[in-house]
């Protein structure tokens, strides 16, 4: 056929991909991401995976692709993984009663087995099978390997009065050289958030996810820290849904935390302190949205709410 019968207006205006975008449309994706490969490329990210956000196997098979997309445009994507809902199935399966005080659970010398074994036996086993389908650069270690974390027993907080929750506790020492190793070796390390106590190192804490990657991402000097969970970010009138809280710098975050109920409170405490104590950025998103995590990191759409120090939000 001749150029002349190809009527090159009508053909060309508005062809669409197979996935219905225009060929601008997906160009556009592309352009915009270029900067921000630049922007971040050797940078390292933590990523906290919350176990509410592990909904079902195919966000589990997104998040796994998107932690791979990162590692090979050449970030250094870590992983800190919860799993809150897992441990309470498992000690529901168990027979064991189990509850939570000012968003921390009541760990007991036999709840912190079955969290010791959920965390670094079930929950890390999955992911790091997930990230090594194809290439088996995912390696799992817990707080304990390498002198990794280091805990000191803390309450939980809740109206201002102090209880105790047992076997619970608050990374007081990163020595980041396991992961650190890892790094140099081009794996992605897997981290389960259990953690010697440093008072009586013969015995082990369980920390919250959400307050261990925020030390981790200091220690690292992360670029970033992200917390995947399962809600769209912040609303400060929480039930209220009506404003999502996009961006909130370190001293507007400083007034809004006391008023924070569990389940939110440590997730925003963490960024507080990742942001205060260097990391440039710290996100809360959705992750029931599958890639969500890669929209925020390589567009400029701001998913989620984001924490910037004071001055730059
Ligand atoms: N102000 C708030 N904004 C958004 N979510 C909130 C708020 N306060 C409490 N939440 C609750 O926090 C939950 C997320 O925390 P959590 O259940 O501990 O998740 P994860 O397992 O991901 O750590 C949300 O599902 C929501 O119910
Ligand atoms: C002290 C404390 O509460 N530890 C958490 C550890 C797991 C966790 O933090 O998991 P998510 O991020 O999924 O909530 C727990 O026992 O549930």
């Amino acid at each position: 056929m001749s150029a002349t019968h190809l009527a090159p207006a009508e053909r060309w205006t508005s062809p669409t991909c197979p996935d219905g975008l225009t060929p601008e449309q997906k160009a556009e994706v592309l352009i915009q991401a270029l900067p921000w490969l630049e922007r971040f490329a050797g940078g390292r990210v933590v990523i906290k995976y919350g176990g509410h956000a592990m909904v079902d196997e195919r966000l589990h098979r997104a998040f796994a692709e998107d932690v791979l997309f990162l590692h090979r445009v050449g970030m250094r994507p870590v992983v800190v993984h919860g799993g809150g809902p897992q441990i309470s199935r498992m000690l529901d399966r168990l027979g064991m009663t189990t509850e939570f005080r000012g968003g921390l659970r009541v760990t007991t010398p036999e709840v912190m087995d079955v969290v010791r074994m959920v965390l670094t036996g079930q929950v890390q086993r999955q992911l790091v099978g997930l990230l090594n389908a194809q290439v088996a650069h995912a390696v799992g270690i817990s707080g304990e390997d390498g002198g990794l974390f280091r805990a000191r027993r803390t309450g939980a907080v809740v109206d201002g009065e102090t209880f105790d929750v047992g076997l619970v506790g608050d990374v007081v020492v990163v020595n980041p050289q396991a992961v650190e190793d890892l790094l140099a070796g081009d794996r992605i390390p897997v981290i389960s958030t259990i953690a010697p106590d440093v008072d009586d190192p013969g015995r082990v804490l369980n920390v919250n996810a959400d307050t261990a990657a925020a030390a981790l991402a200091v220690a690292l000097g992360a670029r970033k820290l992200v917390i995947l969970t399962d809600v769209e970010g912040l609303y400060p009138r929480w039930p209220d849904r009506s404003s999502l809280l996009r961006r909130v710098s370190v001293s507007q975050l400083e007034a809004l935390l006391p008023a924070l109920q569990s389940g939110m409170a440590p997730k925003m405490a963490a960024c507080l302190r990742a942001v205060r104590e260097g990391v440039p950025q710290a996100h809360v998103i959705d992750g029931r949205h599958a890639h969500s995590m890669l929209v925020e990191i390589f567009t400029e759409e701001d998913m989620g709410t984001m924490v910037l120090p004071d001055g730059v939000a």
